[in-house]
């Protein structure tokens, strides 16, 4: 149950409040002044404050500045009267999430503080994955087309150029989307991504642009979109060429516009996002198939980077298979195993459909299956298919 602190010297606004807030499922904790607030605030984690603008001892401009210094990751909405909007509006500016005025419109301020806590738990989610992720995984290769794609990425990654990233399946795509990222000056932003392919049609722009409470029969209750979650940041929409036309002309319309609309909604909403798109089709082909639209094409394929099969770079085989030998054999506990080099010389005839995935998974198997060291006997029995 989300808590919520309530600051207001006004006890019948208080109380008013805690009822109107309860009722709604939340847990609320009142203080008279910004003094107590500031010690409840200090001793408690709460998901959002309430906070009144004037009051004794600590007005609510110090109380948010004390609060900002404590945690500034929880939102804090002021709370302001007639006389004084110019300071709410100061407040924002300091940090506030947004203000509410008196006599406070119900649903406004309920859409307001679901807002603010779903704005935050997506903050936090971000960080989470941030951190979980850590860094990058490192772009392994020497040859050519992957020191050209290094290249490249240093040079784009800095503009805030739109990038559209072509190859098979699981042969780095989203390795490269992650690395333009990381290099680009949206680094701190989030990096959102999106599988076109994986959501069904109808619910494609429900997931890029959110949708407003009731907007359709499953819209139990409202949603940011992908879009709005990467602020600021990065939007992967990876298998492009897999999505709708209904949604390919919205798309186009946010990427022309910087602008979104939730499903349902009547209002715009502002985003500061970079589309960098990934696919395996053909996408020309596409185009002349009818089933994508050349505007869309253009307006995501600034800059196109293709990523090569693994069968056309096989003398990065060697450098991939140790960085998986010992990436694997950490992830198991186990001391690195080694590879002999006629074992290696096989796995570089082999026919990689499934590309650096596939390599991967092989090289899983055979720290799995194998002795200390990985033989020739391993590859034929755990690699080359049986005749
Ligand atoms: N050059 C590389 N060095 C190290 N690991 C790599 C490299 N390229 C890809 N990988 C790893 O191979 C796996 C597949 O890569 P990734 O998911 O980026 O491919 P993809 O082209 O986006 O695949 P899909 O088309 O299926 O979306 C991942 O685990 C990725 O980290």
């Amino acid at each position: 149950m989300p808590s919520i602190l309530i600051i207001d010297d006004e006890k019948s606004i208080r109380k008013t409040l805690t009822e109107i807030l309860s009722y709604e499922g939340y847990k609320i904790e009142e203080a008279a002044d910004g003094e107590e607030g500031l010690k409840k605030f200090k001793e408690k984690n709460f998901d959002l404050v309430l906070c009144d603008i004037k009051m004794p001892k600590l007005d609510g401009i110090e109380f948010l500045e004390k609060a900002k210094e404590i945690n500034d990751e929880i939102p804090i909405i002021i709370i302001s009267g007639h006389g004084n909007i110019e300071t709410a509006v100061e407040a924002v500016k300091k940090g506030a999430y947004d203000y509410i005025s008196k006599p406070p419109d119900l649903n406004r301020m309920l859409i307001t503080l679901r807002n603010a806590m779903e704005k935050n738990s997506l903050v936090a989610e971000t960080k989470v994955l941030k951190r979980k992720v850590g860094k990058v995984q490192e772009i392994v290769g020497e040859s050519l087309p992957i020191k050209k794609i290094k290249e490249t990425i240093d040079k784009i990654a800095p503009t805030e150029a739109r990038v559209l990233i072509t190859g098979d399946n699981g042969v780095g795509k989203e390795l490269v989307a992650r690395w333009i990222h990381e290099k680009s000056n949206r680094s701190d932003g989030p990096m959102v991504e999106v599988n076109c392919a994986a959501i069904p049609g109808e619910l494609i722009e429900s997931e890029l642009f959110g949708h407003e409470k009731g907007s359709f029969t499953s819209a139990v209750k409202q949603r940011i979109g992908k879009f709005e979650q990467a602020n600021g940041g990065t939007l992967f929409l990876d298998e492009i060429g897999d999505m709708s036309l209904n949604a390919q002309a919205k798309v186009l319309r946010a990427l022309q516009e910087a602008k979104i609309t939730r499903v349902g909604a009547d209002k715009d909403i502002n985003v500061d996002v970079r589309v960098i798109a990934a696919t395996n089709k053909d996408l020309l082909k596409e185009v002349e198939n009818k089933n994508f639209r050349l505007d869309l094409y253009h307006r995501l394929g600034v800059i196109i980077v293709h990523v090569p099969s693994l069968n056309d770079r096989l003398s990065d085989i060697p450098l991939l298979v140790d960085r998986f030998l010992e990436d694997i054999g950490a992830e198991y506990g186990q001391p690195k195993k080694a590879i002999d080099r006629k074992a290696l010389d096989l796995l570089q005839k082999h026919n990689w459909t499934g590309n650096i995935r596939e390599l991967r998974n092989v090289v899983e198997r055979l720290i799995i299956l194998s002795g200390k060291t990985i033989t020739t006997d391993d590859i034929e029995n755990y690699v080359l298919p049986k005749k």
